[in-house]
């Protein structure tokens, strides 16, 4: 078994130690210095192709989530919603040249697709966050709108995380770095989490709540399905595990949280994550709701994050 280091970067420092650079993000990593040229190979983007602070030097607000529709739609509410010049249609995908992540630009509001589970958030996240230092953005907030099964709760309710914890409830990501695993703080911005329950009270027209996520490698075992290809466990411990879940401050489970905070932590990246739930998994495991009930939920977050930007640039009536 590999040792378990904790992160040289003190992960348990309360958050805002890591949020007083200039704002600017932080990277850290002294081979970078080195590059002559830096390729974001999976957007199709690089330092020398592109002059990226004046394509996104503006940039303000990244939501990021699964779906490459669902981005795309979220980019052209935004645009509705900020009331900015143009035809919403002519948006353009940045990343077209590739098709492993799509990412659209409004005004000072980039979206983009992760696809599913850790692997594909890390490394859209690793480009990213080097996206925005080499383009030299300053108090950037990024949000993921996601779905997510709830525990306990009514289907549909928004879950603002306040901790991403793992599969035995530890508020912790584990990074495999060569052949050591090093701990990670998985801490929410406690303060946007708070301004943006606030947000949601203003709107009303859905339940809002503030709890931890669970963070898992899978859908089906890794969230106690009883509908995967495999399942070796019993009807009854699933509904123990799911229990404990609850009791432990659990009330929703996704997959790409815990990475998404350990990383925007340490880049020093104010960040938050708003996902609405599908289903109420004390109930079942099967995403049964129509495709317009299913289309309603998802545009949730979407409709709390653009009320929260549009009070953050003050055009909010
Ligand atoms: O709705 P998105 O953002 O894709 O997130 C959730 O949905 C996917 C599973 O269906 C996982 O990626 C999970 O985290
Ligand atoms: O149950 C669910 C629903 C959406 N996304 C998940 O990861 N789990």
């Amino acid at each position: 078994m590999a040792p378990i280091l904790a992160d040289s970067t003190k992960p348990n420092v309360p958050e805002r130690e890591n949020y007083v650079n200039s704002g600017f993000v932080n990277i850290n990593n002294p081979h970078l210095d080195m590059l002559t040229e830096d390729i974001l190979y999976h957007f199709d983007l690089g330092t020398k192709t592109h002059d990226l602070p004046s394509m996104f030097g503006d940039v303000k607000f990244v939501c990021v989530g699964g779906s490459p529709n669902r981005m795309r739609s979220f980019a052209l509410f935004i645009h509705k919603e900020l009331g900015l010049d143009g035809d919403a249609n002519n948006i353009t995908d940045i990343c077209a040249g590739t098709d492993r992540y799509s990412m659209y630009k409004v005004g000072p509001v980039l979206s983009i697709s992760h696809g599913m589970g850790i692997p594909s958030i890390s490394i859209m996240l690793h480009e990213l966050i080097k996206l925005l230092h080499h383009a030299k953005c300053r108090n950037v907030i990024i949000i993921r709108i996601g779905t997510s099964g709830g525990i306990g709760i009514e289907p549909g309710t928004v879950v603002i995380t306040d901790v991403s914890v793992d599969s035995f409830f530890r508020p912790q990501f584990d990074q495999v770095i060569l052949d050591k695993v090093v701990v990670r703080n998985t801490q929410l911005h406690q303060e946007l989490a708070e301004e943006l329950l606030q947000c949601s009270q203003e709107i009303s027209s859905f339940p809002t709540l503030i709890g931890h996520t669970m963070c898992t490698y899978d859908f089906y075992e890794g969230q106690g399905r009883l509908d995967g290809a495999l399942c070796s466990f019993s009807k009854e411990e699933k509904f123990e595990y799911l229990r404990k879940a609850y009791d432990a401050g659990v009330r929703n489970i996704e997959m790409e949280s815990s990475v998404f905070a350990a990383m925007c932590h340490l880049c020093g990246l104010k960040a938050a994550v708003v996902c609405v739930t599908l289903l109420n998994r004390l109930e079942g495991d099967q995403i049964s709701s129509g495709h317009n009930v299913l289309v309603e939920f998802q545009r949730r977050p979407q409709q709390l994050i653009a009320k929260f930007i549009k009070k953050k640039l003050g055009t909010s009536s």
